[in-house]
């Protein structure tokens, strides 16, 4: 394609990063922005040490512990000796490679994808990448962000490069207005129940029409987030003036006389009128309902206001017998209506609805009611900013009222590497990303599902559909 044909974000954002292109394509690209986490970067450190290799670009390098921490109090150190080894070899690494680093009792310290952003460290139209496969989130920003390998993290430690190969293109236009209590997470989930898991395997999903041109940054990011379980290579959203407010006066955004130049880049990031896109995908937002996972894959939803499917209807032998034993797995019959699902956790945290936003959505839920007895819910802030302004606007106070717990900041039950963890066949209202067998814990049950609809789970005991939420019935 010749540089005047139209082209589409993800290939402005992709040239305009290429150092040397071979002639099968592949490509080595200059990366703007490295986070790094404690759980993929010990041997790639390690690799620098042995070749007796620096960081090269330090201060494009930004590094934080949030898998393993406790989200209990931590100022008398890690429990866990598993996990206090982690986090003081990343402290080591940090110090020894001259990076910045939040440590777990920092209050800047979170989730590293919500720290990204928070700092101003995420931009538009730059190459983000980190050791983890939830880094499409940055693409909220109108950025190129993606998830990589711990050798990959080597290699950008070392070069701050990488080798890549193009994606294609693929749009996936949501239109009309969503009804009240549908959610970012919500068209998320629908995306994915419509394209399948592997449905973006080899794209690159630029986001596009008025659901997602009227989302905050906080709901682009919940989208982009979870554009990896569509099998997506990274998601993206073309920046706005919304992007542009939230980035200004970030402690890393650029200030005077560069944000005004880098004002003037972010404005031609967008697809050109007729650029060409190998797969476009489209749904009604208007039509869209609050939406529960109910198997084992988050391609497996359903309408709050459905019944669990039943597989025996699916022709495709694979398929099926997958799909019952994820029922099985899930503890469910199918024709169960979703509102009688009982559950007996809520999981209010994680990088796809653990921001300022989500807490704000789920407190509104919660505000003046009680958890259900016999149900335990926890919530966990993304990051120690987004815990001070929340309590600074009252929300703790209204959780802890209601019955919750109110921890500190970090991945928690997302993954379970840490205490948080749900017991064998415990079901579990969760707003993270993955519903996986054993995800949050060994035979853990878990549904995905709205910050909002978690909330309203916790109080209700099962499953409500949060239009009609008129408080515990
Ligand atoms: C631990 C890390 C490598 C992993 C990832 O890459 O996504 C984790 O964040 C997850 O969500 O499963
Ligand atoms: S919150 Fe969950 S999905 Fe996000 S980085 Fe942590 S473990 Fe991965």
């Amino acid at each position: 394609m010749s540089m005047s044909a139209p082209r589409t974000l993800y290939d402005k954002i992709f040239d305009d990063h290429i150092v040397d292109r071979q002639e099968d394509g592949t490509c080595l690209l200059y990366i703007d922005r490295h986070l790094v986490h404690e759980v993929t970067s010990p041997q790639a450190f390690e690799g620098l040490r042995v070749a007796g290799r620096r960081v090269h670009a330090p201060t494009k390098t930004l590094a934080v512990v949030d898998h393993n921490v406790q989200t209990t109090d931590r100022r008398f150190g890690i429990e866990d000796p598993e996990s206090r080894m982690q986090v003081e070899t990343l402290a080591e690494n940090a110090r020894d490679f001259g990076i910045e680093y939040f440590n777990e009792l920092d209050k800047r310290q979170g989730i590293v994808h919500v720290i990204g952003p928070e700092q101003g460290f995420t931009l538009p139209g730059t190459t983000i990448v980190c050791g983890d496969s939830h880094t499409s989130t940055h693409g909220a920003f109108g950025a190129l962000a993606h998830g990589i390998g711990t050798s990959e993290v080597e290699h950008v430690l070392a070069t701050q490069t990488l080798i890549q190969k193009k994606s294609k293109n693929m749009r996936v236009t949501v239109d009309g207005k969503l009804p009240d209590g549908v959610t970012a997470k919500d068209v998320t989930l629908a995306i994915i129940g419509t394209t399948g898991t592997a449905g973006g395997t080899g794209f690159v999903i630029e986001y596009a029409g008025e659901v997602f041109r009227n989302l905050s940054m906080e709901g682009r990011m919940t989208v982009c987030n979870m554009s990896i379980e569509g099998g997506a290579r990274a998601g993206m959203v073309a920046p706005d003036e919304t992007t542009f407010a939230y980035v200004k006066d970030r402690p890393r955004a650029p200030k005077g006389a560069a944000w005004d130049a880098a004002l003037r880049y972010w404005d031609t990031l967008h697809t050109d009128d007729g650029a060409f896109f190998d797969k476009e995908v489209r749904l009604d937002g208007a039509s869209l309902p609050p939406i529960v996972s109910w198997g084992t894959s988050p391609e497996d939803v359903i309408s709050v206001e459905g019944l669990v499917p039943d597989p025996d209807l699916i022709t495709d032998e694979g398929k099926r017998e997958a799909k019952k034993r994820a029922l099985a797995y899930m503890g469910l019959t199918a024709g169960t209506r979703i509102t009688d699902i009982a559950i007996d956790k809520v999981f209010i945290g994680s990088c796809t609805n653990a921001r300022i936003e989500d807490l704000r959505a789920a407190a509104q839920i919660v505000a003046g009611h009680t958890v259900r007895e016999g149900v335990s819910g926890m919530i966990v802030p993304g990051s120690g900013l987004v815990k001070l302004q929340a309590e600074a606007e009252g929300l703790d106070a209204i959780f802890k009222a209601a019955g919750f717990d109110w921890r500190e900041p970090g991945c928690s039950m997302c993954l379970a590497m840490n205490a948080d963890k749900l017991g064998p066949e415990e079901r579990c209202a969760s707003t993270s990303n993955r519903n996986f067998e054993g995800r949050q814990g060994f035979k853990g049950r878990t549904h995905l599902v709205s910050p909002a609809m978690a909330a309203a789970a916790a109080i209700a005991g099962r499953f409500v559909d949060i239009r009609q939420w008129r408080g515990p019935v």
